[in-house]
């Protein structure tokens, strides 16, 4: 190799993406139990998978959802960070909606659950999906304060102190 086609020492690939979707409805969040390969079987993640070449995270997601549950939904927006599978692989979790079709379990999975905020650690969730975990619960917690009028909004200040207590 001459020195005009050798690669910097420095120089590293990026890691394919493994887009998440955070799918939720009536206050809940979608749930998927991975039913392969067997070091990840049992675990719980959000339904998605791979980027392919030339396509974006939100194209990669419909696409997962599509093809793993029959859904037809749209990404929303990225839950902030990107947590590594392995070295060449990086997981970006996405809220989506669903725009129609109901959840079914029909690759890649054995079970679905639709989680609200409190249940979301009730189930065991692969190492890297945890740290999206605070922010889907926050977003869980406004989704049901917004269908429920009369609930304590979650991002309201506390009451103010009492003046009169010592
Ligand atoms: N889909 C998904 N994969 C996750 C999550 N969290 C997490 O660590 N992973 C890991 C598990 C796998 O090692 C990898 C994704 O692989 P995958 O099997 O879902 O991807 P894919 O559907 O594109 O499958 P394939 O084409 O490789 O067969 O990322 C998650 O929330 N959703």
């Amino acid at each position: 190799m001459d020195q005009h086609t050798a690669l910097p020492a420095s120089r590293t690939v990026a890691p394919r993406i493994v887009v998440g979707g955070a799918l939720i409805a009536g206050g809940r969040v979608l749930a998927a139990r991975r039913s392969a390969p067997a070091e990840t079987a049992g675990r719980w993640e959000f339904p998605g998978g791979k980027a392919e070449a030339g396509e974006t995270p939100p194209e990669a997601l419909v696409r997962e959802l599509r093809e793993e549950l029959g859904v037809e939904a749209r990404a929303l927006a990225r839950i902030p960070g990107a947590w590594p599978v392995r070295a060449d692989l990086e997981l970006q979790i996405w809220t989506a909606e669903l725009l129609s079709g109901t959840p079914a379990p029909l690759q890649d999975h054995s079970e679905l659950r639709w989680l609200s905020a409190a249940e979301l650690d009730r189930v065991d969730w692969l190492d890297q999906d945890r740290f999206a975990l605070p922010a889907v619960a926050r977003l869980l917690a406004a989704a049901e304060a917004a269908l429920d009028p009369a609930a304590p909004d979650p991002a309201a200040p506390g009451p103010a102190p009492d003046p009169a207590a010592t």
